[in-house]
Formats: structure tokens, C-alpha cells, sequence
């Protein structure tokens, strides 16, 4: 049992109320014993709660998952699990809503019994055993709440937590408010429960969190302009992968393969570079396998320097330095050595995959698959099609990503695909706004109070400065021979800043240095603090380049950078580089933090109002001629002419023929 159907919330309730049900079936003079397999999550475990006993098959999982999608459990799961096993380990259930296994669920109380045999089996059998006990006490909400004398204590610091794990979303405070109630009498505590819930279940975040509940499935519905889709094209098994290159993101990628039970060929071409790789890997499968209390054959990986190795993969995912000459040759060398059916992938983060798999002797075969660092933490993959790249390729990255546990996006080739492309204008408004007498520590905070996991300058000091760095030079807006502009510096045209460049020519590169935008404990640190350094740095710069430095609001930081990347968005779509507005959103939630309350970019901009967001860029294009990314898209303009359909409308609206594939 999932729970309750999260469709039905959008629509009137048919059926029996749980709450009255749950309650008669708790209240009834026969034993009801629970047999859970498979789920037991939000509603069917309020239901199992209501019963007098519950038996859990061992590979059963139990939660209350209501906080993802913007609820409090309100069919007594509130009230009926502190009873049972105590406040603390309610809160933490409850507030972060995360699983547990049948085993856990045993050590902490929610089960009696644990059984590898058929659950209905053995409740049967169980509930014949118990048919002649009492029940009395059997009735969880008649328990008195077991409340330790440093309550008040623990409850103050679970609502702390949920402040700050929420940032900004109502669910986990109630959830905490919801449990604090347990206090009460039963009666007492369930009106509480439902008073909390109907706040909830009215809340604009409630409806963006099952929206976004929704749109990661969604996207595992793809499709291609050609016509293939999910439904028509067939995944591959793949049997043994490898991963070439052992950088950061390439140990990610082999822990990822391993744990999903996968064989890996590791590969570097350094013996130094193989064996630290060899630790760290090791190391962190180590963890895992403490963290998850399961027996992990660490013999899956094996680590080399021989191509030779690379014969038996089905599928190999490139992870060397990104550097469009050096990954040609790696993919013309694979063409020879691989099987000629061996998928050849890409982790490349903004690279041209067409140009990677003209370079192979099978351009049918070659796709991007985009994780994100830390790849075996993040659950985003962007899966990039090209031109080329057959539905059998594409089917079986995307059947890939789900069998490593990530939801992946196909998207279409184009210069930083989805999310990068979007990030560009965000991070380049960030850069404007401290020419113009912002603080990287204002423009942060103005991002990480509307939720943001890490404002742009955080998040730009923890990935390394040097990565854009180098797409700048690259694509030629900076490095030796570049023209310099005067005032404020002009690239191709355009408004161009190049604070983010003059910081790394002093060395400054991010958290890794010591020192970025802000300033940390040493090299590898991680507690950013204001540098007065920078604040000088920018006070100089604006004097040499004439800048009256002005105030800078929190709106203004927010409009500029989120409807910046809005726009883009927009952009995307005109382009059809994806089928759907709710491919960006996931993409923004899952790989940049972006918060899942509101939705996502695309459903943020339908709620703010798209003629708003089109009427401030309007104004900030005219105050900024020369910044082309806060130049309305067409799209924009043409949805908001037609009234603003709502979102899962808006393709509707693209022109025939605009698609740039
Ligand atoms: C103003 C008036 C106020 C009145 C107040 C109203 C009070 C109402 C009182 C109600 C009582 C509250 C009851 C309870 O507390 C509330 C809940 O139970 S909320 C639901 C909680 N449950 C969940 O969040 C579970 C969600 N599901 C999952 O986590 C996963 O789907 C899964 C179950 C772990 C399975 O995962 P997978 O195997 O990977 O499969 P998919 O995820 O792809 O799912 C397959 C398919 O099923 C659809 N689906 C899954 N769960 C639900 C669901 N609960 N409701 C509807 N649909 C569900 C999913 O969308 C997929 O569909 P597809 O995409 O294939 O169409």
C-alpha cells in the first residue's frame, strides 16, 4: 500500500474516510494482524498502525513519506507512531519521511515479527496464536505517550531542524507541530492532526510538491522528435559497464555501477591516479555497505590500466578531463578496442556529443549520460541524445540511470545541455549584480532565503572556479589575445564581467584553494566566510571602471538571477531540446538544489504569473540593453499574448518547425 492516491488529492474524495476506519478496526473486539510485503508507506502504514499487530516480510519497506509531498500523515500516523516507538524516532521518520526496512522497523517496534516466508502466511498463522490474548492493550491510541523529561528539548530541536532542513517548506514544521500533539489525549492530538493537514492540503507547496512527485515520473515517459519512445524502444541488459577515467566524477560513477550490483572495468591510464582511485573507492563502497547493512561483493570492480579489459563491457561511460580533443581520440581508440555493440557514453558536462561520436565508428551508439557530482549521492542524470543516437541507446541510458537509482532526463544535444545552459544567465546576473555594488555574500543570501540549497557563489566556490574558467576561455570570451573592453567590459558584443576571471588569475579557484568568493579554513575547507579581500577586490574594480556602486535589494537579486535562468528555460523549450516544461523543473530540483516547494523554474514562473516574469524582464531588458539573456524569449511572450495556459499546455504553443534538431 502506497497510501493515499495523490491523484484523488487534486479531486473530490471518493471512498470511505480512513481516519473512521482506521479507528473501528483498532476499536474491534477481533485481531487484526497486519502482513506487509512489498510497501507499507503514508495511509497503508496509518493502516497497519490501527491494526493489533503487524508482520513485515524482510524485504518490506515502511514510512511516512507525507512531508515529501507537502502533508503531515493525518490518518493518526501522528499520534499512533510516538506512541509506539517514542518521540525522537517518530520526528525523525516523520520530518525527513524516509523508509525503513523491515529489519530497522523490527529494532525500533513498529513490527512484531519479521519473516522471509509469505507475510499473509505467517500472520494467519499468527493471528490464530493470538485469537484468545486481550486486545486491550493491543490499541496504540489508547497508549499513554511515552514522553522522556527532556521532551520540550527534543521537540525544540527536531523544529530546528526542520526550519533549516526545510528551507522555507511549511510540511516538516507542522509534521513536528503534528507529533508535539501526541502529547495530548488521542481525541485531542487527531484534532490537532487534522487541523494542521487542512492547512496543508490547500497550500500552493503541497500542490508543487506533487507536482514535482509527479514529473519525476513523468520523465521516464521520453520520447524523441523522431517518434521513439519509451513505449517503442527496447533498453539493452547491460551486463558489465566500464568507466574510463577515475577523476572525481569517474569514482562516483563506478560506486553508482557497483552498488546496483553491476560488474566495472575502472580504468585510468596513471598508475598513481589508479591506485588513489583504487582507495577512495573502496573506501566509500565500504561505507555504503556498513550504511546499508548489506552483503556487497566488492570483487565487482576491477581496476586496470589495459584497454585490453574494455572487450567484454556492454557499455563504457567516458569520465576524463573535459577536453573535446582529448575525449575524440579516446572514443576513436574505443571504436577499435570495444565490441562494435558496446554503447559508448559520455559524462561529459557541456561538450558537443555529436562531435564525440562522429569521432567513433558508431555515432548509432554513442549518448551522453550527465551525472552530477557527488554522482553517487545526486539522483539527476541527463541522458543527451544527438542526431544520431539510436531509441535502442537512448532506451538503455535511461533504463541505466533508473537501475543506479537516478531519475533520468533525455534531453537533445546543445551547448550545456538542459541545466548548465540554463545556469549560464543566472550565474552570469550574479556577476553583473556584484559589479553594480552587490557583496557575493548578499546575492547568496537573497537565493539560499528562497530555498536554494547554495546561493550561485557558494555553489560556484564548492564546484571550482577554475571548471568555467576554462568553458570561458574556451569559447573565447577570455584568455590571452581576448580584447579587453573598457568601462564595463564588452565580449562579442555583449556586457561581459570579468570578475569571475580576474579572481582566478590570482588564484583564488574555490574551496579546493582556500579561497574563492569567500574565504575558507584552509585548502579543502568548507565554511565559507565573507572575505574582506573580495570586498575590496569589487570596491577597486568598480573605482577603475567608474561604477557608482548602489544598493541592491533582495527582489531585484532574485528577478535578475531566477528570471534569467526562467528565460533560458523558455528557450530550451522554443528549441525542443526537451518534450516537456517539467523535464527543466526536474532537472532543477534533482541536480541544483532548486526548491522542490516551489515546484521547479518552469512551475515557480506559472505560479509567480507569466505575465509578471515577462513585464520584469521587460523592464531590466531596458535598463540592461546590452544583457541579451534578459531579452524576453518568443515563447514567453506568445504564452502570456494567449493568456497564460498552464504549464502542461505551453508546448501547445511552439511553432512547428522552431525545433533546432
Ligand atoms: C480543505 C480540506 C482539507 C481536508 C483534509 C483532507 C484530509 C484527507 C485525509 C487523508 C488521510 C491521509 C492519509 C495519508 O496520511 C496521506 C497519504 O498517504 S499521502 C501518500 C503517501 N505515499 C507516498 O508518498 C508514496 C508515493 N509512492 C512512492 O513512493 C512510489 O511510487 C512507490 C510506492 C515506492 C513505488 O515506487 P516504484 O516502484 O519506483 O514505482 P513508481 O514510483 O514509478 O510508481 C508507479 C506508479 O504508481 C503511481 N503511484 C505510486 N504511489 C502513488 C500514490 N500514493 N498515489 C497515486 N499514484 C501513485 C506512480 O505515479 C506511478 O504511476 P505512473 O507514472 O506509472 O502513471
Amino acid at each position: 500500500m502506497s497510501g493515499a492516491d495523490i491523484r484523488e488529492f487534486s479531486r473530490p474524495m471518493t471512498g470511505p474516510a480512513l481516519v473512521p476506519l482506521i479507528d473501528a478496526i483498532e476499536a474491534g473486539e477481533k485481531p487484526v494482524v497486519a502482513a506487509i510485503e512489498g510497501m507499507a508507506l503514508g495511509g497503508g502504514l496509518e493502516l497497519a498502525l490501527g491494526c493489533h499487530y503487524r508482520i513485515a516480510h524482510s524485504k518490506a519497506q515502511l514510512g511516512l513519506p507525507e512531508v515529501t509531498l507537502g502533508l503531515i500523515p493525518a490518518a493518526g500516523g501522528t499520534q499512533r507512531l510516538p506512541r509506539l516507538i517514542g518521540f525522537p524516532a517518530a520526528l525523525d521518520m516523520i520530518i525527513t519521511g524516509r523508509r525503513v526496512s523491515a529489519g530497522d522497523a523490527l529494532k525500533l517496534g513498529i513490527v512484531d515479527q519479521v519473516t522471509e516466508r509469505n507475510a499473509g502466511e505467517v500472520a494467519v498463522a499468527f493471528a490464530r496464536s493470538v485469537v484468545d490474548c486481550p486486545l486491550v492493550s493491543r490499541r496504540l491510541s489508547t497508549w499513554p505517550p511515552l514522553c522522556p523529561a527532556d521532551l520540550d528539548n527534543i521537540l525544540q530541536m527536531a523544529l530546528a531542524r526542520a526550519w533549516q532542513r526545510g528551507r522555507g517548506a511549511l510540511a516538516p514544521v507542522a509534521c513536528v507541530q503534528a507529533v508535539q500533539a501526541a502529547r495530548l489525549p488521542y481525541s485531542q492530538g487527531m484534532q490537532q492532526e487534522q487541523k494542521l493537514m487542512s492547512m496543508l492540503f490547500a497550500s500552493p507547496q503541497a500542490r508543487a510538491l506533487q507536482y514535482c512527485f509527479f514529473s519525476q515520473r513523468a520523465v521516464g515517459k521520453w520520447s524523441m522528435p523522431n517518434g521513439a519512445c519509451w513505449d517503442n524502444s527496447t533498453a539493452r541488459p547491460i551486463r558489465k559497464a566500464a568507466v574510463i577515467g577515475l577523476g572525481t566524477m569517474g569514482r562516483g560513477i563506478a560506486v553508482c555501477l557497483v552498488l546496483a550490483g553491476i560488474p566495472v572495468i575502472a580504468m585510468e591510464t596513471d598508475e598513481k591516479q589508479l591506485e588513489a582511485a583504487r582507495r577512495v573507492v573502496m573506501a566509500l563502497l565500504e561505507k555504503e555497505v556498513q550504511k546499508l547493512a548489506v552483503g556487497l561483493h566488492l570483487g565487482l570492480i576491477h581496476f586496470t590500466l589495459e584497454q585490453r579489459y574494455l572487450r567484454e563491457v556492454d557499455l563504457v561511460i567516458e569520465a576524463v578531463f573535459e577536453d573535446l580533443a582529448l575525449k575524440k581520440q579516446l572514443f576513436a581508440e574505443l571504436s577499435s578496442v570495444c565490441h562494435p555493440d558496446t554503447l559508448l557514453c559520455t559524462n561529459t558536462s557541456q561538450l558537443d556529443v555529436d562531435q564525440l561520436a562522429t569521432a567513433t565508428s558508431r555515432p548509432d551508439l554513442v549518448v551522453g549520460m550527465h551525472f552530477f557530482a557527488p554522482a553517487n549521492k545526486i539522483k539527476l542524470l541527463e541522458v543527451v541524445f544527438t542526431s544520431r543516437s539510436s531509441p535502442e541507446a537512448v532506451a538503455t541510458a535511461m533504463q541505466l540511470g533508473k537501475w543506479l537509482g537516478k531519475v533520468s532526463v533525455a534531453v537533445a544535444n546543445c551547448p550545456g545541455f538542459v541545466g548548465n545552459r540554463m545556469l549560464r544567465p543566472y550565474v552570469e546576473q550574479a556577476g553583473f549584480l556584484l559589479e553594480e555594488g552587490a557583496t557575493p555574500e548578499q546575492v547568496d543570501s537573497a537565493l539560499e532565503h528562497f530555498g536554494l540549497a547554495m546561493g550561485v557563489f557558494r555553489m560556484s566556490d564548492l564546484s571550482g572556479l577554475d571548471v568555467g574558467w576554462r568553458v570561458r576561455k574556451a569559447a573565447g570570451l577570455t584568455g590571452p589575445g581576448v580584447p579587453q573592453g573598457q568601462l564595463l567590459q564588452t565580449q562579442q558584443g555583449y556586457r561581459y564581467s570579468p570578475l569571475a576571471d580576474l579572481i582566478c588569475q590570482k588564484g583564488r579557484l574555490g574551496q579546493k584553494t582556500g579561497c574563492g568568493w569567500y574565504l575558507y579554513e584552509g585548502p579543502g575547507g568548507h565554511m565559507a566566510r565573507p572575505d574582506p579581500w573580495v570586498h575590496a577586490f569589487l570596491e577597486e574594480y568598480r573605482r577603475v571602471h567608474g561604477l557608482q556602486p548602489r544598493s541592491i535589494g533582495q527582489q531585484e537579486v532574485l528577478e535578475r538571477c531566477l528570471f534569467a535562468l526562467i528565460n533560458e528555460g523558455f528557450r530550451v523549450l522554443e528549441d525542443r531540446i526537451v518534450m516537456d516544461p517539467v523535464a527543466l523543473d526536474v532537472i532543477y530540483v534533482l541536480g541544483y538544489g532548486w526548491p522542490a516547494h516551489t515546484g521547479g523554474p518552469m512551475y515557480y514562473a506559472g505560479e509567480v504569473g507569466l505575465p509578471r516574469v515577462l513585464g520584469r524582464l521587460e523592464y531590466y531588458q531596458r535598463v540592461h540593453p546590452d544583457i541579451p539573456h534578459l531579452r524576453p524569449s518568443a515563447l514567453l511572450r506568445q504564452l502570456v499574448a494567449k493568456g497564460s495556459p498552464p504549464i502542461h499546455k505551453w508546448m501547445w504553443h511552439i511553432e512547428e518547425g522552431s525545433s533546432r534538431l
